[in-house]
């Protein structure tokens, strides 16, 4: 299949000395094949152009993207800034911890941090909460025999998103639908006119933080309550420096947000993978069998070590974040380049992830890599969740939901005696950008 790119556009051309990729569209830039044809991209654009290239994000501008592995280093660089972000996302991430720096950035942090470290997590007792939610949802699927898989998951992450935030059961639904206007921001074009994607997703932001404000007169109210909404107002109350509520509410919005694409798709892709490759599938069973219930404590993780292999091998091979987007404040060293002040950079997270000079057959997928290891995790091994001062504040959170999966998955089907079996492809449909997912119809069989 040829790459979406535009072949009118076959000009080789130079800005500040780098070669953009040839093929940009008018308006869109290389957005078309970034979203659906990533991998290639990048390992056409290397081959043809070296490591060093311009892409164009279309309304974002073109972005310097790095394929030396010294890239990935510029996450932690202290003049390599995140502003650009809110420049790419002002509706939805302006003013959040995502796109700031230095104390600010530290400041926001320090507060939501400790409620997602593993201590934070047993305090408020998340496992707990999540492990019946994740049971009902996979033996409702056991009933129907088969399921559209991504839909699915995404339901479920939002389910476990909602309770973590102590919304109540029959709030759910009117949840849902201002949820899916305030994603609408994500790909609204510029115009505010009653009926149009920015004035809805405003108006459902407006809702959503609204109803984050009374959350947080809640907590206050009750300071004695545990739970990661509490756990961060106290946060934010007690840290130096009065943080506005706005800040906080922005900042809990976030948090819905971060935690919902990434891991639902995530998820369906365990799935798939479990389905169809039977002997990982009885490796997990024996497994589950073997420690007999979902876990709910992060103590108790190390007792699952192939399901916990499973969720790292898969969010490797498939990074649910390919890019990162970043400012060069200062003039930096990059490999043999000299990047000057001001550049727009690309962290392409997705080569990183399936690099040969990082991972031994990274084209496999191989639980062994991580059952066999004898050393601890090293940022490397985690570079899906970013590095520095803004690696993912959800990593615990996630490892704990993609092992109770596991456990739960394999504990219901196998009691059930079926196993789950892929119905139909992945790859039609399936997305890099701005998250990735397999394709949308992707369905599931248990049987
Ligand atoms: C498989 C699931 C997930 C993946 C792959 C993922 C990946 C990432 C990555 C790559 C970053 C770094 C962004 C950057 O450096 O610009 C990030 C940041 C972040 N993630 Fe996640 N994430 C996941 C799930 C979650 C969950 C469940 C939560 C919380 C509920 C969460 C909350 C956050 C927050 C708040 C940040 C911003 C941190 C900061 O800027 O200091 N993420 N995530």
């Amino acid at each position: 299949m040829n790459m979406l790119l535009n072949p009118l556009n076959r000009r080789h051309r130079l800005r500040y000395d780098i070669p953009v990729v040839p093929g940009a569209f008018p308006l869109v830039g290389h957005l078309p094949a970034i979203a659906c044809d990533l991998p290639r991209l990048l390992r056409r654009a290397e081959r043809t152009l070296g490591s060093h290239f311009w892409l164009n994000f279309g309304p974002a501008g073109h972005l310097m993207t790095c394929m030396d592995p010294d890239a990935f280093a510029l996450l932690r660089h202290k003049d390599v800034s995140s502003a650009l972000i809110e420049e790419i996302v002002p509706e939805l991430l302006g003013g959040t911890l995502v796109a700031q720096d230095g104390g600010a950035h530290r400041q926001a942090r320090d507060a939501i941090k400790a409620a997602f470290l593993p201590k934070g997590l047993t305090q408020s007792g998340i496992g707990d909460l999540f492990a019946p939610v994740i049971l009902a949802r996979v033996q409702a699927w056991r009933h129907r025999r088969e399921v559209i898989i991504l839909p699915e998951t995404g339901d479920l992450m939002l389910k476990l998103i909602f309770s973590l935030m102590g919304i109540p059961a029959q709030d759910l639904p009117g949840w849902h639908r201002k949820y899916r206007q305030l994603l609408q921001l994500v790909v609204a074009p510029p115009v505010d006119l009653p009926g149009l994607p920015l004035r809805r997703g405003r108006a459902a932001r407006d809702w959503i933080d609204a109803q984050l404000r009374q959350f947080v007169r809640d907590a206050r109210a009750h300071a004695a309550r545990t739970g990661v909404i509490n756990d961060m107002v106290s946060a934010f109350d007690g840290s130096d420096g009065a943080l506005c509520d706005d800040v906080l509410v922005a900042n809990i919005r976030v948090l819905l947000l971060a935690g919902h694409d990434t891991t639902a798709s995530t998820m369906a892709w365990l799935v798939i993978e479990l389905a169809r490759r039977p002997v990982l599938w009885d490796a997990l069973v024996d497994e589950a069998q073997r420690v007999g219930a979902v876990p709910t404590r992060h103590a108790d993780l190390a007792q699952c070590p192939v399901a916990e292999a499973l969720f790292r091998e898969t969010l490797r091979v498939h990074p649910a974040i390919t890019l990162l987007p970043r400012r060069a404040l200062q003039e930096l060293q990059l490999g043999q380049r000299r990047i000057p002040a001001g550049t727009d950079l690309c962290i392409p997270l997705l080569h990183f992830s399936t690099s040969a000079l990082l991972h031994e057959a990274p084209d496999q997928f191989r639980l062994e890599r991580w059952l066999q290891r004898t050393e601890p995790i090293q940022p490397v091994d985690m570079l899906q969740f970013g590095t520095g001062p803004h690696v993912c504040i959800g990593y615990h959170l996630v490892w704990l939901e993609m092992v109770q999966f596991c456990i739960a998955l394999a504990l219901t089907m196998h009691k059930a005696g079926v196993r789950p079996r892929l119905l139909s492809g992945v790859e039609k449909g399936r997305r890099y950008y701005p998250t990735a997912h397999p394709s949308m119809k992707t369905r599931i069989g248990f049987s």
